[in-house]
């Protein structure tokens, strides 16, 4: 048996907080359906879930259990079973005990025995049903707390970071392995976690949550990608999305642009619908988001319909195997978000750092790098495209009316880079190299002021009047 739960305007007030853990949270969960609670430290997930469990006190709101109203229901009536981060084993009992314990009180009178084997099989654990927790490893701990929660055959599962204790190659295994089972038994599952790459992959669908307030809930491809607000874009995704501060250029006469600062991003005409309501924010200044894939380092010549080209310089390359990321500076403000950690941190460099982080210093390495890629791309196009000197500094931009670059891409706020992009491993640039880039519009995001998105345009319009 699954059940659906519905919450509906939720809210819950710890005694002396004066904001709510939870605020007005609002979400239906299909019967089978596993949904994944996601968010930073303290932003209310477990206290969600334990309203849920009825471990906890819904102080407004409703609790629907298959439709029934159930806030008041004792959590021993819901038919649930909860898994925890720190496994919760009876030290003093073996595996099997551990497994069977629950199931006295349940199925009283009744032999245990045969659930505990049944359990045991489906986990693939039957080698450690007589060993205690002490002689267990902590995915066998966790396997056996599972065991514990599988064997109840509970209507809805809770799990509340249950790999968080695990190390990464075994939480891995065991996320394929809960996915596996609770598919399989078809049983609603609500599960906790900070960690986006295990909501993304387990989550049928994924509800993001900040400062007790539901941002959003969708698919994992949804909120990928089509973030709602600046947080949701920040907290999903691995390097994390290039959040850079802008402004609308929109002059009457035609055309528009999102100037970085430094560089500009001339948008194609015709404009299409969505950038053409980039008009209203002439002036202000708006959070433009762009993924690690939405750029590549490629020369103007080789841009594609859509692609616009602007160029950086090579801060850090971040070799990773399988991919490398280049750490870039542009010469742009990047925006950042409270309430996630620092903004992006620093790459362990090697060698000595440059003399200060001023422009003059970086100024001259610009220009040097730039000379040196002049170089090498005439070389390598017979002078044909793209590497003309502007003040001696970057590659001119491209030859088409989409992109604008009108002053050099120089001068950085920071020495960490502003811009992440992701490249194959055996990509050949150093720190140091002056770069083209090309930026696929269809993958670039705005953001208003107050962080929700405004282009691709939010599927719900805001009434004008
Ligand atoms: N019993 C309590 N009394 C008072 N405040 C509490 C209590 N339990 C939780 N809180 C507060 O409520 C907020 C939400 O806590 P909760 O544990 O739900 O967050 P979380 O997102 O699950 O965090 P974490 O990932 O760190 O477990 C936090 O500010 C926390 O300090």
């Amino acid at each position: 048996m699954s059940r659906a739960i519905t919450l509906h305007e939720v809210s819950k007030y710890y005694p002396k907080q004066p904001t709510p853990a939870v605020d007005r949270f609002s979400l239906e969960i299909a019967p089978g359906e596993f949904l994944v609670l996601l968010g930073p430290s303290g932003c209310g997930k477990s206290t969600v879930l334990r309203m849920i469990a009825g471990l906890e006190d819904i102080t407004t709101g409703e609790l629907l259990l298959d439709g029934e109203y159930g806030n008041d229901l004792a959590p021993g009536d819901r038919k649930m079973a909860m898994v925890f981060q720190n496994f919760a084993l009876y030290p003093s009992m073996t595996s099997r005990e551990n497994i069977g314990f629950p199931l006295r009180f349940e199925m009283p009178g009744t032999e245990p025995g045969p659930r505990v084997d049944e359990t045991a099989r489906i986990l693939g654990i039957e080698e450690i049903l007589d060993r205690y927790p002490g002689q267990l490893s902590g995915g066998e701990r966790q396997r056996v707390a599972m065991g514990r929660a599988i064997s109840r055959h509970p209507s809805v599962f809770l799990m509340d970071e249950p790999l968080s204790n695990l190390d990464a190659k075994l939480r891995a295994h065991l996320r394929a392995e809960i996915a596996r089972l609770t598919r399989g038994m078809g049983v609603t599952t609500v599960y906790v976690t900070h960690d986006q790459a295990e909501a993304m992959s387990l989550g049928d669908r994924v509800a993001v949550m900040r400062s007790g307030v539901l941002q959003q809930i969708g698919t994992p491809r949804d909120v990928y990608h089509l973030p709602e607000n600046v947080f949701v874009a920040a907290f999903v995704g691995t390097p994390r999305i290039n959040l850079l501060q802008a402004t609308v250029i929109a002059p009457l006469s035609g055309g528009m642009w999102i100037d970085f600062g430094r560089q500009r991003l001339g948008l194609p005409e015709p404009l299409g619908y969505d950038h053409q309501m980039l008009r209203i924010q002439q002036g202000r200044t708006i959070i433009v988001g762009l993924r690690s894939e939405a750029v590549r380092i490629a020369r103007a010549s080789q841009a594609h319909p859509g692609e616009v080209a602007i160029s950086g310089i090579v801060e850090h390359v971040e070799y990773l195997g399988h991919e490398s990321l280049v750490h870039l500076n542009t010469g742009s403000r990047p925006a950042i978000v409270p309430e996630l950690e620092a903004p992006r941190p620093a790459p362990a460099k090697p060698g000595p750092r440059r003399n200060g982080t001023g422009s003059g210093g970086l100024g001259k390495l610009a220009q040097k790098a730039a000379r040196r890629l002049q170089a090498t791309v005439t070389d390598r196009e017979g002078g044909s495209h793209g590497a003309h000197s502007a003040h001696g500094g970057p590659p001119k931009p491209p030859q088409t009316p989409s992109a604008v670059m009108d002053r050099p891409a120089a001068a950085p706020e920071t020495d960490t880079g502003d811009l992440v992009v992701r490249t194959g491993p055996d990509i050949r640039v150093r720190r140091g190299d002056h770069v083209p880039l090309l930026v696929d519009l269809a993958h670039l995001y705005v953001f208003d002021s107050n962080g929700h998105r405004i282009c691709p345009l939010p599927r719900e319009q805001p009434h004008l009047e």
